[in-house]
């Protein structure tokens, strides 16, 4: 790359600083609710089996939520774990008062059916947003909780866009996770949105008239420099291990979906991997089960804001 001190150079989106922010805000909130209430939120996470990489975010994701006041659980069970006991153990937490959101860390063991244990968490307390009821919800305009990843990706875009109105809207990948929640959630906002996938024939040029580009294919640097429209806003899901022989045998770094450096020179803003969207989802999962919890006990938000759902 030649790049002079005077070339431009789109705004780096911090996530990491962003996702501070909301979880100080969500830490308030959680104090708010300990005084007017007497109410804690309890966030449970369940992880079966022990892959290394889901080890490391459950554990993030539980000390971040000790970190906001919330009550925080986590239940470990080994790989070998049968359906019927984790279904079991999901139905001891939907009628436990105290569990107010619950995250089974996906993927699981191949003898687990995702779909059945989704499906067999309550949608109040379904703080990933997974369950059909809550998917359902978000696409004819209910108030239901919203994906994690896409509901960060959306306060990223509004800090920097303010008002998302109008904007043509490129959504890359078409996940249940992240691709059709980000999908939803932008035509909430009023954009003209498009959603391209492994089978779009001309992604390049679909690209180079979006306003908004979010990637969440999971292959590193598909998205290219010069498909990039001047100014844009580039929001990069991808998390690839990709690896780095420079740094030894074995060594791997994270990548985005978008070449960041050549996407930079063009675009307006841009979010960087790691430091971009995913601290942003963990604050989110925090911020949903607040929500959660007013709602299971029927009292409002202490602060309601204007990004996202709550
Ligand atoms: N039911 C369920 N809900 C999830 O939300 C869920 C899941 N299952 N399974 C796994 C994925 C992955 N995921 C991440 C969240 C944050 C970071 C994150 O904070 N990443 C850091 C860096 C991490 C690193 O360096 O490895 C960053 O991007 O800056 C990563 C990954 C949530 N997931």
């Amino acid at each position: 790359m030649t790049q002079t001190p005077a070339d431009p150079q789109a705004t780096l989106i911090d996530g990491k600083a962003m996702a501070a922010r909301v979880r100080a805000h969500v830490a308030r909130d959680v104090a708010t609710l300990q005084e007017r209430h007497g109410l804690t939120p309890g966030l449970h996470v369940v992880i079966v089996g022990d892959n290394p990489a889901s080890q490391i975010y459950v554990r993030n994701k539980v000390a971040q939520a000790t970190e906001a006041g919330l009550a925080s659980v986590k239940h470990e069970l080994p790989a070998g774990t049968a359906e019927a006991d984790l279904l079991a153990l999901v139905a001891r937490l939907n009628a436990d008062p105290a569990v107010h959101g619950i995250l089974v860390q996906l993927p699981l063991p191949p003898q687990i059916d995702e779909q059945a244990v989704i499906a067999a968490i309550a949608p109040e307390k379904d703080v990933d947003g997974f369950h059909v009821i809550n998917a359902g919800k978000l696409a004819t305009g209910g108030d239901g909780l919203v994906p994690c990843t896409p509901l960060g990706c959306l306060i990223m875009l509004r800090d920097r866009l303010g008002d998302l109105s109008g904007l043509d809207a490129l959504v890359i990948g078409r996940s249940n996770i992240v691709g059709k929640p980000m999908a939803q959630l932008l035509l909430r906002e009023h954009c003209t949105v498009t959603v391209a996938h492994s089978r779009s024939r001309n992604l390049a040029d679909l690209c180079r008239r979006a306003d908004i580009v979010v990637a969440a294919v999971g292959r590193a640097h598909l998205v290219q420099g010069d498909w990039i429209k001047p100014g844009a806003t580039v929001i990069d899901v991808g998390m690839n291990r990709v690896p780095t022989p420079e740094k030894g045998a074995g060594k791997t770094r994270l990548a985005g979906d978008v070449d960041f450096a050549a996407a930079r020179a063009v675009a307006g803003a841009i979010t960087p991997v790691p430091g971009g969207v995913g601290p942003m989802t963990i604050a989110c999962l925090l911020k949903n089960t607040v929500t959660a919890a007013c709602r299971q006990a029927g009292v409002p938000l202490p602060s309601p804001d204007s990004s996202g759902d709550a």
